[in-house]
C-alpha cells in the first residue's frame, strides 16, 4: 500500500488543529503508521524544501518552519499521495475549496497548516529523512480493509 508524509507546520500545531487534521484522514479510511511532535534543525528544513532553495520565500519559509514543534506523520492506503493532497487542499489556502483542510483553516500561503508528499517517491525520501530509525509495523487487525477496500 502506498505511503504518504503528512506534516503539521508550527502554525497548525499551535493553532490546535492536529486532531482535526488527523480525524480527517482517519475518516478517509487512512491508517496511521507512525506519528511524532519533533523539533527540526534549520539543516534538517533545508533539507526537507531543498528543490525549493532558490525561491524568494525561502528563507522566511525556514524561519516559519522553525518557529515551533512539527508533527509528522505517515498514513498508508490506495493512492495516498494524491488523495492526501486533496485533503489538504491547494497550496495557496485562498484557492483552496471550502471542506478541505487548507479551505477551512487557513487564508495565506505562507501560513498554510500542513504539509503533504506530491510523490510517491518524494513520500518515501521524505518518510527516510523524518524517520530516520524507520517504522516498526505492528500487527494489526486488518478486518476493517474489508470495510474500506473492495
Ligand atoms: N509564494 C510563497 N510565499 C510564501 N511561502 C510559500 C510560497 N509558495 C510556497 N510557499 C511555502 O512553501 C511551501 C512549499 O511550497 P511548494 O511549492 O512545495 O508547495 P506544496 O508542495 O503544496 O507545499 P508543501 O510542500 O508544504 O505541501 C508551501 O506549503 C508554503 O508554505
Amino acid at each position: 500500500m502506498e505511503r504518504t508524509y503528512i506534516m503539521v507546520k508550527p502554525d497548525g500545531v499551535e493553532r490546535g488543529l492536529v486532531g482535526e487534521i488527523i480525524k480527517r484522514f482517519e475518516a478517509k479510511g487512512y491508517q496511521l503508521t507512525a506519528l511524532e511532535l519533533m523539533h527540526p534543525t534549520k539543516e534538517h528544513l533545508e533539507e526537507h524544501y531543498c528543490d525549493l532553495k532558490s525561491k524568494s520565500f525561502f528563507p522566511g519559509l525556514i524561519q516559519y518552519m522553525l518557529s515551533g514543534p512539527v508533527v509528522g506523520m505517515v498514513w498508508t492506503g490506495k493512492e495516498a499521495v494524491k488523495t492526501g493532497r486533496k485533503l489538504l487542499g491547494e497550496t495557496n489556502p485562498l484557492a483552496s475549496l471550502p471542506g478541505s483542510i487548507r479551505g477551512d483553516f487557513a487564508i495565506d500561503v505562507g501560513r498554510n497548516i500542513c504539509h503533504g508528499s506530491d510523490t510517491p517517491e518524494n513520500a518515501e525520501k521524505e518518510i527516510a529523512l523524518w524517520f530516520p530509525r524507520g517504522i516498526k509495523t505492528a500487527k494489526r487487525d486488518k478486518s476493517i480493509d474489508t470495510l474500506i477496500y473492495e
